[in-house]
């Protein structure tokens, strides 16, 4: 079910398109990556989004309640992060209660009474994810949860983020790197240049498992890896090894017909490509198209 999607979303500033004609849609339980360098127009959709600026055409909607974090979040320095999180209640008609499970998720709950001016980076990130999660919204949005986070401060942030996913929280997050979403994140919506170049599951994204296969003489094994794997389903990669886009568990049978056909097989392995890899693919095309 979809709690969250555009269509045809478009903002543009001057003679500049921030964003352009994105349609993507977030489903129900998932951790939906938003993924794309800086400038590419993450923010400025998340905040259409968010209902915070207008677009200039097509539109954006979530059909459920949402909590945000998405500008450093204004807390008020001399006071605790709880009695921040209190003020925040209180403006909301929520309950302290609230406020102490929200503390308990984001784990601050010992350290919320300290102010908010002596926090880390990291706890300041996850009081403003506390503050988020106030009410149980169904969909929380975190613009760069991570950014300007040491690594530990990252590696906190996203175990946090799988935590609240484990517990059902459908989370959309933004983020320009791609070893965090691979990491955390179901789906991926990769933007640049304020266009969706492409709208998947991290799986489908890196094209699956292949097989890379390294066996002599090279003409014979390339003709038994087309009749395996089908014409379009063998590539040549720079070292002379051939990916054969099948499943790991079809590498005996590969060995076998390799064999019969009087092929040296040097080595089979399974090998998938990182989303490194087909992000730079995705933009370096987008580039040729021009
Ligand atoms: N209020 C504004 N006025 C003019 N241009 C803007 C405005 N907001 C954003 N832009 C431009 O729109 C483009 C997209 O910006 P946006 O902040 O959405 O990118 P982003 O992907 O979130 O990048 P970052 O991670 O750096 O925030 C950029 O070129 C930016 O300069």
């Amino acid at each position: 079910m979809t709690v969250a999607s555009t269509e045809s979303l478009t903002k543009v500033y001057g003679d500049r398109v921030a964003v352009d004609k994105v349609t993507m849609t977030v489903r129900r339980g998932e951790v939906y990556g938003f993924l794309g360098p800086n400038g590419a127009g993450k923010t400025t959709t998340l905040r259409m989004l968010l209902g915070l600026i207008r677009p200039t055409s097509g539109s954006a909607r979530a059909s459920t309640s949402v909590g945000a974090l998405i500008e450093g979040p204004g807390f008020f320095p001399y006071l605790s992060g709880r009695a921040n999180l209190k003020v925040l209640a209180r403006h909301r008609g929520l309950p302290d209660s609230e406020v102490e499970r929200v503390l308990e998720r984001v784990d601050l709950a010992s350290r919320g009474d300290d102010r908010f001016k002596g926090y880390s980076l990291g706890m300041k990130q996850r009081l403003g994810v506390a503050a988020a999660l106030m009410g149980d919204p169904e969909l929380i949005v975190l613009d760069e949860p991570t950014n300007g986070l040491d690594p530990a401060g990252m590696a906190d942030m996203r175990a946090l983020v799988v935590d609240l996913a484990r517990g059902g929280q459908t989370v959309l997050l933004s983020s320009h790197l791609l070893a965090e979403v691979q990491e955390i994140c179901h789906r991926v919506g990769v933007i640049d240049d304020g266009r969706l170049l492409r709208e998947s599951t991290v799986a489908e994204l890196r094209g699956g498992v292949s097989l890379r296969v390294r066996a002599t003489p090279e003409p014979e094994a390339l003709a038994v890896a087309m009749r395996l794997a089908g014409d379009d389903g063998v590539r040549r990669d720079t070292d002379g090894s051939l990916l054969l886009t099948l499943p790991a568990d079809r590498a005996p049978d590969v060995a076998r017909a390799l064999v019969e056909a009087r092929v040296d097989v040097h080595e089979i392995t399974a090998a998938e490509r990182s989303l490194e890899e087909v992000f730079f693919e995705m933009t370096s095309q987008k580039e040729s198209v021009r």
